[in-house]
């Protein structure tokens, strides 16, 4: 398998192949202070804000120096050379997450990975161009994996894709749904179609993604197993449709953030959204207080995730009775755009008590899906 080390050498040979990132520096742990030793445009904006005093949202006088567009790419399918946009993407050819990198750049070379890592990793390598990741689904909600990953690494969101997910049964010719007794795909697909499999009663089985779950059938000519996987997985390892649309609600949708080495410069012109994460000191109403920055400004909240803080161990509590407590991490999305002056001053108001804030990205929502 192609390591990053040989893809670099000879990008243009490796890059048809699929990406497995294996030689790489240990990745930078994350760093808690108030801001991590990168900083990108955003975070030196913030910085900028911060010294000024006057907190007034109507203040013409606060002048903010924006910073200069680093990309405008990513609106394009070309690099600046002419040649095609590389866009990496988790899973085998076939998988739900190709099609989001084609639906996010239709003429663009999608570059096949093998683990979610890998794929940021091939962007920071400059192996591609952008990354394309799920990042939650409307049934089976958040890929944690990713929202890990995006403060591990140094990325930027520079955009959102949505796709319909319509999964399809898949078995090899001549099999039919009672010789079933066996289903592969990733677990988030098994989870989307989870009532549909407990009616049929098929016992599940993880993998890395759906396509691979196809491959895998087809490869071994099984029987007894099928997959759950898109039809041109189907197409592609060339396996029967048994069933269509099985998904638990037809309304199935996933949300994908492309990634890419500079942020944007984020505009108004087009219905913007932040991505942000942050953490807070512990006490009673600190989340209240860090949403309130939004809600006094009238900015809508998309989202909002927790993750544990990892690297830091469980603390005693401070009345010292025993009880522990765990530290977490918050991702917020928000509608507005870092051009806005009632976003900076609500991540200027954030920043007052919050022990660590980033902002992922501001870039344009995907509409086509509303
Ligand atoms: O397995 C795939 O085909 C993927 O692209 C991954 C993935 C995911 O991680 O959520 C993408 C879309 C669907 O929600 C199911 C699986």
């Amino acid at each position: 398998m192609a390591t990053a080390t040989s893809i670099v050498r000879s990008p243009a040979a490796l890059l048809s192949a699929k990406v497995s990132v294996s030689d790489h520096k240990p990745t930078p742990t994350v760093q808690f202070s108030r801001f991590p030793s990168k900083r990108s445009c955003f975070t030196a904006l913030l910085s900028s804000l911060h010294d000024n005093n006057n907190d007034d949202d109507n203040n013409n006088n606060n002048v903010i120096s924006h910073p200069k567009p680093l990309s405008s790419s990513q609106l394009f399918n070309s690099v600046s050379n002419g040649s095609r946009l590389r866009v990496a993407y988790q899973g085998v050819r076939g998988a739900y997450s190709e099609a989001a990198a084609e639906k996010a750049y239709p003429n663009c070379e999608a570059v096949p990975c093998d683990q979610f890592d890998s794929a940021f990793q091939a962007v920071e390598k400059w192996l591609v161009d952008r990354a394309v990741l799920p990042i939650e689904n409307s049934l089976g909600g958040s890929i944690h994996r990713n929202y890990d990953l995006l403060l591990r690494h140094s990325l930027h969101i520079v955009g959102e894709v949505k796709l319909a997910v319509q999964h399809c049964l898949l078995a090899n010719h001549g099999v039919q749904l009672e010789d079933l007794s066996r289903v592969l795909s990733h677990p988030q697909a098994l989870a989307q179609c989870e009532n549909t499999l407990t009616m049929i009663g098929l016992s599940r089985e993880a993998v890395d993604d759906t396509a691979l779950a196809a491959k895998h059938v087809a490869l071994h000519k099984l029987k007894d197993t099928g997959a759950v996987a898109s039809s041109s997985a189907a197409k592609i390892y060339g396996l029967n449709i048994l069933a269509q649309d099985i998904q638990d609600d037809c309304d199935n949708v996933t949300r994908f953030l492309i990634l890419a080495r500079e942020p944007i410069i984020p505009g108004i012109q087009n219905p913007f959204k932040t991505s942000i994460v942050f953490s807070l000191e512990e006490g009673p109403g600190v989340l209240f207080k860090a949403l309130a920055v939004f809600a006094l400004r009238q900015i809508n909240l998309t989202k909002i995730e927790s993750r544990p803080l990892r690297n830091q161990p469980l603390r005693a509590a401070d009345d010292n009775n025993g009880s522990k407590y765990f530290d977490y991490l918050f991702y917020v999305d928000f509608e507005a755009s870092m051009a806005e002056e009632r976003a900076q001053n609500a991540l200027r108001h954030l920043k007052e008590f919050a022990t660590f804030l980033r902002v992922l990205g501001s870039y344009p929502v995907d509409t086509t899906m509303m």
